[in-house]
């Protein structure tokens, strides 16, 4: 039985595999962990999220480090906020405790400070942008097209419910990386974040980024390729939270196959090369 510890877990994503783990017969929640000043404190988050006592109280986050020790997960999962979940990764990492991170919106700063958490703690971590099984493959489909229209004009867009805090998403920036490392450009260098006024003709090495924030969009991001007389268009569309979730499981059941002391990500957990 993978005993998960669920932080976020009254989230929009962290309430519904709190839900779904439920319903699964080889995984238990063991601990369910909410900001520091939750009205939640106390309370059972199966009540909380709407699906009935499941026996575990909502903790809030400044009570991270006990309840860790006291509940004894397998895994901690992470779907908060940048800040909270680089304290989420220090403190089960230093208990040796796993990880499966799917927040966004880290500064460069905190990612590396997250790669050497995991690396001292010596813990396996799956942390990506997006678990749904189609946008992994959809980095695959543009790492290869890349490659084959490198001197084509690259913009990437993104669409997300009007309640996401960050921006561009984790998955935008994680095609931008992927497009750039495929075409031998610096993302730093050729990323331009929306455009407005006099800006003069584009030069062919940028890569636009632009972020759509609008209504309850679960998660849109087209990627086009635009040449001399045509353009090329990849579009993944996630229509439910289900496709993310469904991801987080499937993590949930390879991590004890993940390598210790390294960041794991989706491409390894679908074996996608
Ligand atoms: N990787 C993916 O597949 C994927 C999918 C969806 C969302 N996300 C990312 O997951 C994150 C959460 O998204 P969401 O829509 O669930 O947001 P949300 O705001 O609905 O949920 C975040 C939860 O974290 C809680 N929280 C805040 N500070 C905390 C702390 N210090 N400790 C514990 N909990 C804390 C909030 O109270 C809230 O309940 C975002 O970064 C989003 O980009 C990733
Ligand atoms: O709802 C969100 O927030 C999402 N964020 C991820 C990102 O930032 O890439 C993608 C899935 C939805």
């Amino acid at each position: 039985m993978i005993r998960v510890a669920v932080s976020g877990a009254c989230g929009r994503m962290g309430s519904r595999i709190v839900k779904r783990i439920t319903k699964e017969n080889d995984m238990e929640v063991v601990a369910a962990i909410e900001a520091p000043n939750t009205p939640f404190k106390g309370k059972d988050v199966g009540e909380v999220i709407g699906i009935g006592s499941i026996g575990v109280k909502v903790t809030p986050a400044d009570e991270l480090e006990d309840i860790l020790k006291t509940s004894k997960p397998d895994v901690v999962v992470d779907f908060t906020i940048a800040d909270a979940a680089v304290n989420t990764v220090e403190k089960a990492s230093k208990l040796g405790i796993n990880l499966v991170v799917g927040t966004t919106g880290f500064s460069t700063e905190q990612l590396e400070k997250i790669g050497k958490d995991v690396k001292e703690g010596n813990v396996k971590a799956i942390i990506a942008p997006n678990m749904a099984v189609g946008v992994n493959v959809f980095f695959k489909v543009l790492e290869e097209l890349a490659k084959f229209l490198p001197d084509y004009n690259v913009e990437i867009m993104e669409a997300h419910h009007k309640h996401k805090k960050d921006a561009p998403s984790g998955t935008a920036l994680k095609a931008l990386e992927i497009i750039s490392a495929a075409t031998g450009r610096d993302p730093d260098e050729v990323s331009v974040y929306g455009r407005k006024g006099l800006i003069g003709e584009r030069s062919d090495d940028e890569i636009g980024v632009h972020a759509i924030r609008a209504g309850d969009i679960v998660g849109d991001h087209i990627v086009l390729f635009a040449g001399e007389g045509e353009r090329l268009e990849v579009i993944h569309r996630a229509h439910s939270r289900e496709a993310f979730v469904s991801g987080v499981i499937r993590a949930l059941r390879f991590i004890e196959k993940a390598e210790p002391g390294r960041i794991s990500d989706m491409k390894d957990v679908l074996g996608i090369r």
